[in-house]
């Protein structure tokens, strides 16, 4: 897989931790992202991944340590010392997060025309026939027939709800996207089409993206780096396909085999 090596990281990550009462729940996670970059967080349960997944994304703040975006005119900012405003501004244009369940990140009684183009909306777009026009391609690039732009997706299937979730996201161009377990919950088949997908859209849109799996098959597939999270600590990080073939830590090692043992 090509690596894109851009002069200067897009997301910074410092020694974030985060407690939940006595419970440390994230231990000094520190790493860059790449603009264009999909990294996967992998671990087991209670590991840590949406923890920190939350704590980078701006959506529940670390005990320590900092977080830092590189905005489009080139600045790195610390995410915490934003204004909400500002957030919440960053959250609707350059960033998406995709939750695991579709009904987390959609509008499940507006139509699926209107949640593709509500976040174009919050940029200003007031042109009805651009919005539909633009609505109706993202439909059709995510593989959901143009015909149902007028259907709510509590009419949708599994499948279709996250394929829409994503065109959600993606309307705006982002630069980052993060993404909580985007395929489980979902039948076999259902699953290696939508990863198809994630595939060709992070590739076509040179998009950077941080990406929570327990599944080590989606970091295989989408990422051309890895974390593994283990007790809330990074215990292993590099290029995915030198992790899975020849991991280094005893517990990346544990992960690898079990999935060769079914
Ligand atoms: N709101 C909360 N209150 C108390 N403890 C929490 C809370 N959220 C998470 N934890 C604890 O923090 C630790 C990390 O949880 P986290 O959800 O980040 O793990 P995870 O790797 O994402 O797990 P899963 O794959 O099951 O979602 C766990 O021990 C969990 O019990």
């Amino acid at each position: 897989m090509n690596h894109p090596e851009p002069a200067a990281p897009l997301l910074s990550v410092r020694n974030v931790s985060k407690r939940y009462g006595d419970r440390v729940a994230l231990q000094g996670a520190s790493f860059d992202l790449w603009p264009g970059e999909v990294l996967a967080v992998v671990g087991e349960s209670g590991s840590g991944k949406s923890t920190l997944l939350n704590a980078i994304a701006a959506r529940s703040a670390p005990d320590e340590g900092t977080v830092q975006f590189r905005q489009r005119s080139g600045e790195l900012q610390d995410i915490y010392a934003m204004t909400e405003a500002q957030q919440r501004l960053l959250a609707r244009t350059d960033w998406g997060f995709v939750h695991q369940n579709a009904a987390d990140g959609l509008r499940m009684d507006v139509s699926a025309g209107a949640n593709v183009g509500e976040r174009l909306m919050g940029l200003g777009e007031r042109h009805y026939g651009r919005l539909r026009s633009t609505a109706a391609d993202w439909l059709q690039r995510v593989e959901i027939d143009a015909a149902r732009i007028d259907d709510a997706p509590r009419t949708f299937s599994g499948g279709m709800r996250q394929r829409l979730q994503i065109a959600r996201n993606l309307v705006t161009q982002p630069r980052l996207v993060f993404m909580d377990e985007p395929t489980s919950g979902l039948d076999v088949s259902v699953q290696a089409r939508l990863l198809d997908l994630l595939r060709q859209l992070t590739r076509q849109m040179q998009l950077a993206a941080i990406i929570v799996t327990h599944d080590l098959a989606v970091a295989r597939l989408l990422a051309h780096r890895m974390v593994v999270m283990q007790r809330g600590r990074v215990v292993e990080s590099g290029l995915t396909d030198q992790v899975l073939d020849d991991p280094q830590h005893p517990y990346t090692q544990l992960l690898v085999s079990s999935v060769l043992q079914p």
